[in-house]
C-alpha cells in the first residue's frame, strides 16, 4: 500500500484515547472502561519531508507517538478472533494535540475536534506491510524532541489490544479500506517549540523525523 494513495483517498481517521495507564495516570484520568474514541479529519495528515505547523491558536502543543493500523478491507461488527484479519499494514504516527484547547474543552464538556485535528495534526510514516511488524502487540514505539528520547513505550502496555479495539470501532463506525486507528500513546507526552525537530521510530526498525514550523 502506498501512502500517498490513502491520503488522498481521505478516509477516517480514528484515535484511541487513554489506551495505557501510564499515559492516563500521567494525565489525570481515570482508567477507562471502554475504549474512548475521537477522530482527526484527514486534512490533519502530514508525510515525511512536510513541516508541523504550530498554530497560532494553540500555545501548547504536544507530540504523542502512537502506532496506527491501516485497515486492508471493509468491515462491521467485527469479531474479535478475525479482527487480525482486517490488517492491511501500520503507519507510524504522531497524534498531535493541542493540549490548552483539549483542556478547555474538557472543563467545558465539549468535543476534542479541533484540538486532535488542526493540520498537521497527524504525521504518519508511510504504510508499512504487516511483515515489518510481525508482533505488533509486542513493538516498541518512541519519540525524541531533538535528539532527546521524551517517549519510549511498548505496545504490549495496551489497556485495550488491538482486535479488541478493532472490534469496538467496527461495531460503531464501519471500517473501510485504507482507514487509520491511532492505538494511544504510551507515557511521556509533552510539549514541542518552533524549530524543534521530532523524531519517531518504531524499535530499530523504523524512523522519521518532521519540523515544527510557526504558522504563517
Ligand atoms: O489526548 C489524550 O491524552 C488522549 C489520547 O489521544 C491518547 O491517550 O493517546
Ligand atoms: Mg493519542
Amino acid at each position: 500500500m502506498d501512502v500517498s494513495k490513502f491520503v488522498s483517498l481521505g478516509r477516517k481517521i480514528i484515535g484511541v484515547g487513554r489506551n495505557y495507564k501510564a499515559h492516563a495516570a500521567e494525565m489525570g484520568y481515570s482508567h477507562p472502561t471502554d475504549p474512548v474514541l475521537f477522530l482527526k479529519p484527514t486534512s490533519s495528515y502530514v508525510t515525511q519531508g512536510n513541516p508541523i505547523i504550530y498554530p497560532k491558536l494553540c500555545s501548547n502543543l504536544h507530540h504523542e507517538v502512537e502506532l496506527g493500523i491501516v485497515i486492508g478491507r471493509k468491515g462491521k461488527n467485527i469479531p474479535i478472533h478475525d479482527a487480525l484479519s482486517f490488517i492491511g499494514g501500520y503507519v507510524l504516527a504522531i497524534d498531535m494535540t493541542a493540549r490548552d484547547l483539549q483542556s478547555a474543552a474538557k472543563t467545558k464538556g465539549n468535543p476534542w475536534s479541533i484540538a486532535k485535528g488542526m493540520d498537521t495534526f497527524c504525521p504518519v510514516s508511510p504504510v508499512l506491510s504487516v511483515a515489518v511488524i510481525p508482533e505488533p502487540q509486542n513493538t516498541a514505539i518512541w519519540l525524541k524532541v531533538n535528539d532527546k528520547l521524551v517517549q519510549n513505550g511498548c505496545t504490549k502496555d495496551m489497556i485495550f489490544p488491538i482486535p479488541d479495539i478493532i472490534s469496538y470501532v467496527s461495531a460503531r463506525f464501519t471500517l473501510e479500506e485504507h482507514d487509520v486507528i491511532l492505538t494511544g500513546t504510551p507515557e511521556g507526552v509533552g510539549p514541542v517549540e518552533i524549530g524543534q525537530k521530532i523524531t519517531a521510530g518504531i524499535g530499530d526498525t523504523f524512523e522519521m523525523g518532521f519540523e515544527v514550523v510557526e504558522e504563517k
